[in-house]
């Protein structure tokens, strides 16, 4: 599912040593994996470079067996839209498009939307995440967070990705809705054979995920 050989990236204008520094890193399909690490070690930028947000200097990022680093920024845009579910820290919803709106945005995204489309409907997403019906016409703003949250898991999932990335979704919620958060989330990647990365420094979480691994470990530079 991922495969990472040699990768060294640095941020632009920073001069010092690389911020990762992958020898090998590899994530089968249908693993679970949890990254852990201390704010600023370099988590959202691993997650960044899965998905082709950013590319390395050096190395090789493989996803699905196809080569992020040698791709066109174009490419990579069309291939995240495709093959991966992301779901942000701060959920990234468009606050005055409503639930479904929102989920029909990151479909209009596939290739092939509209024709030979894989993407799921948006209302049987929501109503598999327990949104009702009266809900569905309303601003995202207007949105509890524990609903807000469900959105962006069902807009995650709406094209069917093969691969799930996950940075610090739970980070705004109390402990008793972090864990509800993933119980809703681990059944739905099961029933679909996806990969999940995962990262956050809240070590409460490890025991739902297949792998914990702590960034020091899959990075040289820590
Ligand atoms: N676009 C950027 N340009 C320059 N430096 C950056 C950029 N994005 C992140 N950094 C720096 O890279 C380092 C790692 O940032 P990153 O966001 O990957 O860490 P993190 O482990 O996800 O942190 P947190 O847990 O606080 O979200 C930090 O020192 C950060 O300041």
């Amino acid at each position: 599912m991922i495969e990472l050989k040699n990768v060294r990236f640095t941020h632009e204008n920073r001069s010092d040593k690389p911020l990762l520094n992958i020898e090998q890193w590899n994530v089968s399909a249908g693993e679970s994996v949890f990254v852990c690490g201390p704010s600023g070690s370099g988590k959202s930028t691993l997650l960044n470079l899965l998905s082709g947000l950013l590319t390395c200097s050096e190395g090789e990022v493989s996803v699905l067996g196809q080569r992020l680093d040698q791709m066109s920024s174009r490419q990579r845009d069309r291939f995240r839209a495709n093959n991966i579910g992301y779901v942000f820290q701060r959920f990234n919803l468009i606050p005055y498009l409503n639930a479904v709106e929102n989920i029909d945005l990151a479909k209009s995204f596939q290739s092939g939307s509209g024709h030979n489309s894989k993407s799921g409907s948006a209302r049987t997403l929501l109503t598999a995440l327990n949104i009702s019906e009266s809900e569905w016409s309303k601003p995202t703003a207007q949105m509890s967070v524990g609903q807000q949250q469900r959105v962006a898991i069902a807009r995650a999932l709406v094209n069917r990705p093969s691969l799930m990335i996950a940075d610090e979704p739970t980070s705004s919620l109390d402990e008793e809705n972090r864990d509800s958060f993933l119980d809703l989330l681990m059944p739905l990647l099961k029933a679909e054979s996806m990969s999940l990365v995962f990262v956050s420094h809240d070590m409460s979480l490890a025991h739902h995920f297949s792998r914990v691994e702590k960034l020091s470990d899959i990075s040289g530079t820590h």
